[in-house]
């Protein structure tokens, strides 16, 4: 921590989103200090996320421009702001865009992960009193985005999106628990809760996918069936615990369909499939490819404004359950700290999920790493030294 910067703005590097499918400017902003129950966070490290990408890209309702993206980022706490109890400044933190105030009707219902506490503003991109902590050069506002902005140097979130984490572990693979890693590995150990010998099906193998594989695999899955359009995914699924690979545009039958293929090589179907394209159609494979009576789907991925999911009803009346998972089902604040010893007692992977690495001003290449099979995970370093 910088004493000299506590309570005053802080100029620093940001990438700004000015425009849907627009680069993004890297340019000099300000960040105001901390109110009231909120952290300013000097971030070390942000990875993108593909819902980066799809915000960008227009499709999110809740796009809102200017804004800072970036929602995997990890940090160190400059300063708070008053009435500020569970972290101080020098903590090492994560930033967290599911948000646990351990007091509203979602934290005490013992039912979900979401928080009502500040999940308002956050979609309007602005913070709890309804105003935003960044502006750029010429004095204009920019909004916030998932309460986090981690393409910022220096972000402010209210307290109740952030969780101090132990100051050994790294912040390269502490800001992945942001979000991708701890998501997919979540989606299958909390919300299907995968027991052991379950069948498992999981389209799309990106970091999610391959966390849920990941997480299935712990959990001793007999059959995890990894599924995705690109070939260079095939390794990464088996590095990560899968036990077969389909490529549907390459490995089904003349006329054959990937529910058809799924349901022949587990006797009627699998105990749970997830989707982690955000693409509609998948997601009502992957519901269809569950068995009946039992089997269910969780839908993981992000789709665009205006799509809808169908199927035909006779699907859930015979026994198929339709879930959808956000953050994994995990309670940002109070469970990270056990990911943390997961990762640290090495039963959780999360430095493999870095396939590339830049510095943070080459975010915009960053995100075209995202488009190519081979990458995962970007992780931009803010710091050059
Ligand atoms: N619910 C939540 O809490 C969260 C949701 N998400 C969402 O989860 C999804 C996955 O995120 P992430 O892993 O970062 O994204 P990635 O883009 O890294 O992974 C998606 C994978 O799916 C593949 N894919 C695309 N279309 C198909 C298809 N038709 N069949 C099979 N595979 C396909 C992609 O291949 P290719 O690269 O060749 O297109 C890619 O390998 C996104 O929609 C994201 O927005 C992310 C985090 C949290
Ligand atoms: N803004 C979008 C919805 C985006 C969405 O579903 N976000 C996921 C996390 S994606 C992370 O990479 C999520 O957890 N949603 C729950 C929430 O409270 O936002 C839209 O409006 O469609
Ligand atoms: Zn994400
Ligand atoms: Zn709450």
């Amino acid at each position: 921590m910088s004493a000299s910067t506590v309570g005053k703005p802080i100029q620093c590097i940001a990438a700004v989103a000015y425009d849907a499918k627009k680069p993004l400017s890297v340019e000099e902003i300000t960040v105001d200090p901390p109110k009231g129950h909120e952290v300013r966070i000097k971030i070390e490290y942000t990875a993108v996320c593909h819902t980066d990408a799809y915000t960008l890209s227009g499709s999110d309702p809740e796009g809102l421009f200017p804004c800072i993206l970036g929602h995997e980022g990890a940090g160190i706490v400059e300063s708070v702001g008053d009435d500020v109890t569970t972290v101080k400044p020098g903590d090492h933190v994560i930033a967290l865009y599911t948000a646990e105030c351990g007091k509203c009707k979602f934290c005490t219902s013992g039912k979900t992960n979401l928080c009502s506490a500040v999940r308002a503003t956050q979609g309007r991109g602005i913070m709890p009193d309804e105003t935003t902590r960044f502006h750029n050069g010429k004095g204009e506002g920019i909004y916030h985005f998932m309460g986090c902005s981690t393409f910022s140097e220096y972000t402010v979130v209210a307290d109740v999106s952030v969780v101090a984490i132990d100051p050994k572990a790294p912040l390269d693979a502490a800001s992945l628990l942001g979000c991708g890693v701890t998501t997919g590995y979540g989606a299958a150990v909390k919300t299907a809760d995968v027991q052991k010998g379950d069948t498992v099906a999981v389209f799309g193998c990106g970091t999610v996918g391959l966390s849920v594989i990941q997480g299935a695999k712990a959990r001793g899955a007999s059959k995890i069936i990894g599924i995705d359009i690109n070939n260079k995914k095939k390794q990464y699924c088996s590095d990560f615990g899968a036990t077969d690979f389909i490529n549907p545009k390459e490995d089904l039958a003349k006329g054959q369909t990937i529910v058809e293929k799924l349901t022949e090589m587990t006797d009627g179907g699998l105990d749970f499939t997830f989707d982690c394209t955000g693409n509609t159609k998948i997601m009502r494979d992957a519901l269809e490819a569950c068995h009946k009576g039992w089997g269910q789907s969780i839908i993981i991925g992000v789709a665009a404004a205006g799509e809808e999911i169908s199927t035909r009803p006779f699907q859930l009346v015979t026994g198929r359950v339709w879930k959808g998972s956000a953050f994994g089902g995990i309670k940002g604040r109070s469970e990270m700290g056990g990911l943390i010893k997961d990762y640290q007692n090495g039963a959780l992977k999360v430095d493999e999920f870095i396939t590339h690495r830049r510095p943070f001003e080459e975010i915009n290449q960053a995100f075209e790493d995202l488009h190519h099979g081979d990458c995962l995970r970007t992780v931009l370093k803010f710091d050059k030294k």
